[in-house]
């Protein structure tokens, strides 16, 4: 388990669900220790084709923030990288600290970023919902994009700017005309990559993991407002700031990391 005394506390909001999963020997997230990757030529630069306009709403689930697309066809897809096949893009959301001395779900060589961006995809060539897929070995692809404090990022802007609609836990707000490739890094050649679980409940072993190499900026500013979201509903009489939800690292268990780059 992670040393880091930021450990998520097993009374956190975030586990209500399962806390053991039967024989979890490839659970996220982990750290990433850069001289024990192995490159593999065979990896292939990833290929997104996200359609801006199947962004439908933007909501908190109580853990996260959600931006969530339309997932009932083909229009925003992950190709190349890693995978054998087409995975359709469903949401994309954030873990973040209370501080910007932590937050982020991965570390490389033990290093903390103080948020990580989660693009989350399912197999659509195999299965036909999200639901089914998330229970398969192969069911998932969640691009992982590390955030540090910088210059203020103008794509970010948008979502920044929804989000003291959706305060409250359960609040939903429409969102459209969103691509989310502006929340990549300028270089998308360069990743790791694992076979790894969700990192929620209900944790299922189901997700190729694509960490970038390159970091994206936001403004403190920008990260701020993530801090002034609520993991509580409006009716709950004590109100929780939604910070430090990240779980807590996970064991390699002699998993390999690989690397698309030397
Ligand atoms: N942080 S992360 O690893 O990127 C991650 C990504 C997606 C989900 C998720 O969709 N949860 C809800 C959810 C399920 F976990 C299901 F298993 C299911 F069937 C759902 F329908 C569902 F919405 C959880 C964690
Ligand atoms: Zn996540």
């Amino acid at each position: 388990a992670c040393s880091s005394k930021y450990v998520l506390s097993q009374m956190h909001p975030m586990w209500q669900g399962p806390l053991a999963v039967p024989g979890g020997d490839r659970q996220s997230p982990i750290d990433i220790v850069v001289r024990k990757s192995v490159f593999d030529s065979e990896l292939k630069p990833l290929v997104t084709d996200y359609d801006p306009h199947t962004c439908q709403q933007i909501w908190n689930n109580g853990y996260s923030f959600l931006v969530e697309y339309d997932d009932t066809t083909d229009k925003s897809t992950l190709r190349g990288g890693p995978l054998r096949d087409k995975f359709r893009l469903c949401q994309f959301h954030f873990h973040w600290g209370e501080s910007n001395a932590w937050g982020s779900e991965h570390t490389v060589d033990r290093r903390l970023f103080p948020a990580e961006l989660h693009l989350v995809h399912w197999n659509s060539d195999k299965y036909s919902l999200f639901e089914e897929a998330v229970m398969e070995e192969n069911g998932l692809a969640v691009i992982g994009v590390f955030l540090k404090v910088g210059k203020r990022h103008e794509g970010l802007q948008k979502l920044v700017d929804a989000l003291p609609a959706i305060r409250h836990k359960d609040s939903v707000v429409e969102f459209n005309r969103f691509d989310p490739a502006c929340l990549l890094p300028v270089n998308t050649d360069d990743y790791w990559t694992y076979h790894g679980s969700l990192t929620t409940p209900p944790l299922t072993e189901s997700v190729s993991w694509i960490v970038m190499k390159q970091h994206i900026e936001v403004s403190h500013d920008q990260l701020a407002v993530f801090r002034s979201l609520l993991f509580t509903s409006a009716e709950e009489d004590v109100q929780k700031s939604m910070v430090n939800n990240f779980r807590v690292q996970q064991s390699p268990c002699g998993r390999t990391v690989r690397s698309s780059f030397t």
